[in-house]
């Protein structure tokens, strides 16, 4: 079972690609519930706009189950992964939050760390893809490394392929992409401490 395989990947080396995730189909109909009204992506809860173009030029828009079927039975999914981790490994994995991500042509997002200085409760990654037809000429693939800054894996974004992989362990980045380029990037959080106040539920 795939999830079983995501859990031992998980284990021993912290990071897993998953390929098939979703069928072609389900990834269409994911893709009809992409909104238009997309924002400018941020890179902390207080950073101002200037500093973050310069780290990313994606745009999203977060995900929440009035966005239709597909995008429930998404966030039902993640529910199932998140409450088998927390049966393997303990992590007090608390709650997820995804958004849809655009990339156009050019866009990118530079070298970073999900979990970032005062909001450590990131612990989890996850990306999941929805280009169809996606060919080495459209870019735009994500490139993992470790804390050694030693490259690990290229991944395509290519439809239906869920990575994930854990928020403090792992920097990476988003080449630029040459063709628009969509994904749902979510992160599972414990409760935790954010900027030294106790913070239950943001
Ligand atoms: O889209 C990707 O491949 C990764 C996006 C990412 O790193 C992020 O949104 O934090
Ligand atoms: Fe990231």
């Amino acid at each position: 079972m795939a999830l079983e395989t995501l859990l031992d990947a998980i284990a021993e080396q912290g990071w897993y690609v998953w390929d098939d995730f979703l069928s072609l189909e389900q990834v269409q109909s994911l893709r009809e519930c992409v909104p238009q009204d997309w924002y400018r992506a941020r890179i902390g809860r207080n950073d101002d706009l200037l500093q973050a173009k310069a780290i990313r030029s994606d745009r999203i828009q977060w995900l929440n189950s009035e966005m239709g079927l597909p995008v429930q039975d998404y966030l039902t999914r993640m529910e199932q992964i998140r409450c088998e981790v927390n049966r393997d490994f303990f992590m007090g994995l608390f709650e997820y939050e995804s958004h849809f991500a655009q990339y156009q042509v050019g866009d990118f997002y530079k070298k970073h760390l999900d979990a970032f200085r005062g909001q450590e409760n990131r612990k989890l990654t996850t990306v999941f893809y929805l280009n169809e037809n996606w060919t080495e000429a459209d870019g735009g693939e994500l490139k993992i490394y470790d804390m050694d800054d030693q490259l690990i894996d290229t991944v395509a974004p290519v439809a239906g392929r869920l990575v994930v992989f854990l928020s403090e362990n792992f920097p990476h980045e988003v080449l630029p992409a040459k063709a628009e380029r969509m994904s749902i990037a979510g992160w599972f959080r414990t409760n935790g401490v954010t900027e030294s106040r106790f913070d239950i539920a943001h």
